[in-house]
């Protein structure tokens, strides 16, 4: 990046550098401590960095934490393809729905939650991409590092996005409740705050809209 002259860098990190905080509305100025491989390398690339500014300062640098993406363009011609059977709630209900995979499996209903499955703050994949953009036009305006959670600020269960998609779909989900799925927590999602008054970024896209965009994909990419 030098050599090409570029020392604007935007970087995909995500909530879980959060790690297991305590609490479910996550803020920026929490304690980074992730409970994963995955939560650490997005941490240490946050670091490395942090560190690059410091040795640097003329490097513009903004770390943006993504809560959960899914989605895809609403053309229906770009999305999420997983190699294999998905881990992703998203894409595995999307391929219940197409009848890809025979049923979903709800990893727990005994948590906290009001219905008991796992609450998370998922963000249609534009919303990023509009959070990116005006990452990059406040970079060329700052000299600060900016981070800052890419989230909604609301957090749907695994049974609302299951209703959800029956919705945008017209299918049938089946599905079976098994055991927790180890590392996975109650609830968590972002305090949306910080990207708003720094960025003037807001997440636009609704649950509903999320899965029919998913859907149209998934027909689409057969
Ligand atoms: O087959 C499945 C898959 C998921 N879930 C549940 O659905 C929710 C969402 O799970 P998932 O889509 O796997 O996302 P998370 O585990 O929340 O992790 C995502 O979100 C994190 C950021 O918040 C990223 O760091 C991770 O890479 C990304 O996978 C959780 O309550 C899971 O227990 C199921 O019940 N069945």
């Amino acid at each position: 990046m030098t050599e090409a002259g570029v020392k604007n860098i935007v970087f995909s990190s995500s909530a879980t550098v959060y790690g297991n905080p305590g609490v479910a509305k996550y803020t920026e100025d929490l304690p980074t401590s992730p409970i994963n491989v995955y939560g650490q390398t997005k941490l240490f690339v946050e670091k490395i960095l942090l560190d690059l500014k410091k040795s640097d300062p003329t490097w513009r640098i903004a770390l943006l934490r993504y809560f959960n993406p899914v989605g895809a363009h609403f053309s229906g011609l770009i999305g999420e393809d997983p190699a294999g059977i998905p881990n992703n709630l998203m894409p595995f209900v999307a391929q219940v729905a197409i009848g890809k995979l025979e049923k979903l499996r709800v990893f727990g209903n005994d948590y906290p939650t009001p219905d008991g499955t796992g609450l998370r703050d998922y963000i249609h994949v534009e919303d990023l991409a509009s959070g990116h953009l005006k990452a990059l036009n406040k970079l060329s305006q700052t000299e600060e590092v900016i981070t800052v959670n890419l989230g909604t600020g609301r957090a749907y269960s695994v049974l609302e996005m299951i209703k959800a998609f029956e919705l945008a779909s017209g299918k049938t989900i089946p599905y079976e409740i098994v055991e927790r799925r180890s590392g996975d927590l109650a609830e968590y999602y972002a305090d949306p705050e910080k990207a708003k008054s720094k960025l003037d970024w807001v997440a636009k896209h609704d649950i509903l809209k999320m899965c029919e965009d998913t859907w149209r994909w998934q027909k689409n990419s057969q």
